[in-house]
């Protein structure tokens, strides 16, 4: 393995840029890589995908199979590795604590963070609240079902997984389940979809995730030329923004995914300054405990931006956020334990069978 060395005084001038290899992750990497290419016309930037964990196990709930690093593991290994330069994530599927070595480069300008919904194909309904009791709504998030079941009680929410393309050909197959979808309108507007939303979904009545619609570059903390690149990428307003989400995600979640939502706004006073407001709320899995709260302050670097953040973590534990999350741990333990028995009742059963 060629180490990277720092001060090697032959300038490097192929960068590679990697990500998943779904077909949303290809095109958030060729906005990156024609944006350096653009800044950068004297350097040579190529793309490379891969298929993670993530893409892989698609009949799990997402809730179970712990955490988010498994979108992103896999491609800081090659990262780190020295295989690829860059990694071009969605913001909100970085975990909030990287691997040693590895650091947010750029943060990219966001688009639209709300939620929408998506009626299934010749359904004429416009709204939530005009899908009639018992109607099917896939979502594989925690976050959407626990906002929504506290305003939609009428309303089955059921896992969907698959990148947007197959959730939209199960949304629409005749004979399937769904009458909607909940998906993040960034998403869908990156791959042309956006004539299928139906509606966005704003708060109060739900809350976006942490750094929903933003575009991140990961890199190795070493590679001080991939950061000089990432400076021309960064949108300031974007990355106070989620920075400040994820500092309070940081905070309350110690690990795992949890229903946290936030709305936040930049009040833009100068370069790099502004009134930051952020409103965060944490709602129980079956949304009959909600606890919200909004803090405002004046910003001027990151690391303000971030403790606010943190901030507003704080106080959400200290007002409710606290029991809600502990008994979701509680909640998945059990849920991990009686998943682990049914594969081996499975295991048990397919012994039997070929006996
Ligand atoms: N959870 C998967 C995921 N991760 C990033 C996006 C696209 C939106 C974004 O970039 O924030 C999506 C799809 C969705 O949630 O509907």
């Amino acid at each position: 393995m060629s180490e990277l060395n720092p001060s090697n005084p032959t300038p490097r001038r192929s960068f590679t840029i990697a990500s998943r290899a779904s077909k949303l992750a290809q095109i958030q990497t060729n906005i990156v890589r024609d944006a350096l290419q653009a800044a950068f016309p004297d350097l040579e930037f190529k793309t490379s995908f891969m298929s993670t964990e993530g893409d892989k196990n698609q009949s799990q709930a997402l809730y179970l199979l712990g955490g988010k690093a498994l979108w992103t593991k896999e491609l800081e290994v090659v990262l780190k590795e020295n295989f690829v330069d860059m990694l071009v994530h969605s913001c909100k599927d970085v975990p909030t604590l990287l691997p040693e070595g590895c650091e947010i480069g750029a943060i990219l300008e966001r688009e639209d963070p709300v939620d929408s919904l998506v009626v299934k194909e010749g359904l004429g309904y416009k709204s939530l609240e005009e899908l009639p009791e018992g109607s099917v709504v896939g979502t594989s998030s925690v976050r959407r079902v626990a906002q929504l079941r506290r305003n939609f009680p009428k309303l089955v929410f059921l896992d969907v997984r698959g990148n947007l393309n197959t959730r939209l050909a199960k949304l629409d197959a005749p004979d399937g389940p769904y009458s909607a979808l909940i998906l993040a309108k960034a998403g869908m507007v990156r791959l042309g979809l956006g004539h299928r939303l139906t509606a966005d979904l704003h708060p109060p009545t739900l809350f976006h995730a942490v750094s929903q619609g933003a575009l991140a570059v990961e890199i190795r903390s070493n590679d001080a030329k991939a950061l000089e690149l990432c400076q021309a990428l960064t949108h300031w307003e974007t990355q106070y923004k989620c920075l400040a989400e994820r500092a309070c995600l940081r905070v309350l979640e110690g690990g795992c995914s949890v229903p946290v939502g936030v709305d936040t706004v930049l009040e833009v006073s100068g370069t790099g300054e502004g009134k930051l407001t952020i409103t965060g709320c944490v709602t129980s899995l079956q949304g009959d405990s909600h606890v919200q709260h909004t803090i405002q302050g004046d910003v001027q670097s990151t690391a303000q931006a971030e403790e606010l953040g943190t901030k507003l973590a704080r106080i959400l534990i200290d007002t409710g956020a606290k029991q809600i999350l502990n008994d979701i741990t509680k909640d998945r333990a059990s849920k991990v334990v009686q998943e682990s028995l049914k594969e081996k009742v499975q295991v048990a059963g397919a012994g039997e069978a070929t006996a």
